[in-house]
């Protein structure tokens, strides 16, 4: 009523006046940024709200659908280019990294504090610093200081499959928590139900799901972030709140316990991230406060990344036995009966490195990578792109280019591989998968040398099949991707079973003394 009130009043007529006179000016300015250029190609856009229909079910397929190398849309006056092809992505965000490496600080980025982590922090003096100290503990030269505890929890990944051949996919989350808690703090831990991985998981669920373009409708509408909880429909403020505790538990907890076992059947020892930094004092002090333990952090939540495309690739393997014949055949013949695959092992392994690039082309986990934003106004092929656009390359368009991957859908590592090499006129999926320019992901190495350890290790004693029904008969699973910026093979996908391979007597021994540590 007050409203109605207002605009009968003298100062109606000056109000709209001035309203029209922003109007007038906002759309000047706009003309003269846009210097006649045309924004890039997409779909039809509404007045004020523009793109409605922002698909939220697995986007990537709607994108690569469009058909565009470019899809441009504005959502209530937020800017999006979505790249879906190689070249661009190559000559935006490889190639121009000074105005396309800042993120997007949505409201449900900030709201769950996902704004607090290296991967989401404005391109800024702050993120140079965290990623200087990351790249020091994760560029290939140090990677040597952790190669041992690697191959170690891969050896008991193989005791924890020999025990529970139908459990793998638990086993696949243990392994990776197991790897990065011990690398970064210093944790022994006894399986995948420690509280910690639990803390691990919740955490990493709001990032999941939080950056998927058009997810939440405060992204669009910022107002909509003081809507109190207890108003229906702003159930988002819950959601939010409970994935900003499960990330601060996440700086906390593992800190706190730090360099500490729960088992007696500790891994072996190396110097735990955590106490490097502590002791590097001059280098610590440098650093806004917290940053220690903050970028310690990221390092488990790649963990997450790693485990769904390690369960990828069992799933893989388990619908293309023919891959795990000859995987088999070329470990037999390299690494031989008497002992198990090392890191060590990898040039001479063309066709288990093959299985790891095409796990990473075949089964995309981060299938539109992290959003990067530009911070001035660009010009891009011709067109115009304003500053603050959120660009967003499709990499599983890129991975499932049929040009470039004849029958894309189907895993096939031989694609990789030419008179017995790997072929490097292939466009290789890890320069895609880790993302692009200077945000590429700095724990990429790591990842392939915990995928290639654990995929190598695995085959070379086991078989993996699907799970049988209680008629004996093989249940079916077939590839699916789940929905979330993360995305990983729906559970009920991850039914695997494993067998061990008999046959060679040396490569028996090697399992029996698996088997005796399993029994202890
Ligand atoms: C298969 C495993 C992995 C995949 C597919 C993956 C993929 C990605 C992608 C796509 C990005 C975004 C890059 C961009 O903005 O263009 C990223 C960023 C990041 N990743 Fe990974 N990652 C994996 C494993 C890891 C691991 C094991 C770690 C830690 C040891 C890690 C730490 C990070 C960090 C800290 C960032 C943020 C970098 C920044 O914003 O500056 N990732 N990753």
């Amino acid at each position: 009523m007050a409203y109605f009130h207002f605009l009968r009043s003298d100062l109606a007529v000056p109000f709209l006046g001035c309203l029209i006179v922003i109007y007038f000016r906002s759309l000047l300015a706009w003309k003269a940024r846009l210097r006649g250029r045309r924004l890039p190609p997409g779909p039809t856009l509404l007045p004020v709200v523009g793109y409605f229909d922002v698909p939220k079910v697995r986007p990537w397929f709607t994108f690569n659908d469009m058909r565009g190398k470019y899809v441009y849309y504005r959502r209530f006056g937020q800017h999006n280019l979505i790249l879906g092809s190689p070249a661009t992505i190559i000559e935006y965000l490889e190639k121009r990294p000074a105005n396309t490496s800042d993120r997007v600080l949505s409201p449900s980025i900030v709201s769950s504090a996902l704004s607090e982590t290296l991967g989401f922090m404005p391109y800024a003096a702050e993120w140079k610093d965290c990623r200087r100290a990351f790249w020091q503990h994760f560029h290939p030269g140090a990677l040597s200081a952790y190669k041992h505890v690697q191959v170690a929890v891969a050896r008991r990944f193989l005791v924890k499959v020999l025990k529970t051949p139908t459990g793998i996919e638990k086993h696949v989350r243990f392994t990776f928590a197991a790897t990065i808690l011990k690398v970064a703090y210093g944790i022994d831990i006894e399986d995948e139900n420690a509280e910690i991985v639990h803390v691990i998981e919740k955490a990493i669920e709001g990032p999941s799901q939080t950056i998927v373009p058009g997810k939440f409708l405060v992204d669009y509408v910022p107002l909509l972030r003081y809507v109190p909880g207890w108003v229906p429909g702003a159930g988002f403020q819950a959601q939010f709140a409970e994935w900003r505790d499960a990330s601060r538990t996440l700086k906390d907890v593992p800190y706190a316990q730090r360099n500490t076992a729960f088992t007696d059947n500790v891994l072996p020892y190396c110097v735990p991230i955590v106490d490097a930094l502590l002791s590097a004092k001059s280098d610590v002090e440098e650093y806004p406060s917290g940053i220690r333990k903050d970028e310690l952090v990221k390092t488990v939540a790649g963990a997450a990344y790693t485990y769904s495309t390690l369960q990828a690739a069992f799933l893989a393997l388990s619908l293309n036995p023919d891959v795990q014949k000859k995987a088999q055949a070329e470990l037999s013949t390299v690494v031989g009966p008497n002992r198990l695959p090392d890191l060590d092992d990898r040039d001479a392994l063309v066709y288990v490195n093959a299985i790891v690039k095409e796990t990473l082309r075949w089964f995309n986990v981060a299938p539109l990578g992290i959003s990067h934003r530009t911070m001035e106004d660009d010009e891009f092929r011709g067109y115009f792109i304003p500053a603050g656009t959120i660009i967003t390359p499709n990499i599983w368009a890129c991975m499932h280019d049929p040009d470039e991957y004849k029958d894309p859908d189907e895993f096939r590592p031989e694609r990789f591989i030419r008179d017995g090499k790997l072929d490097p006129n292939v466009r290789d999926p890890l320069a895609f998968a880790f993302g692009f320019g200077r945000r590429i992901c700095p724990g990429r190495y790591f990842a392939d040398a915990a995928l290639f350890i654990n995929i190598a290790s695995v085959l070379h004693v086991f078989d993996i099949g699907p799970l049988l029904d209680e008629n004996g008969d093989p249940i079916r699973v077939k590839m699916e991707m789940s929905n979330g910026f993360l995305s990983c093979v729906p559970r009920r996908s991850a039914l695997h079973n494993s067998t061990a391979l008999g046959g060679s007597s040396s490569v028996d021994i090697e399992l029996a003394k698996l088997k005796l540590r399993a029994e202890r």
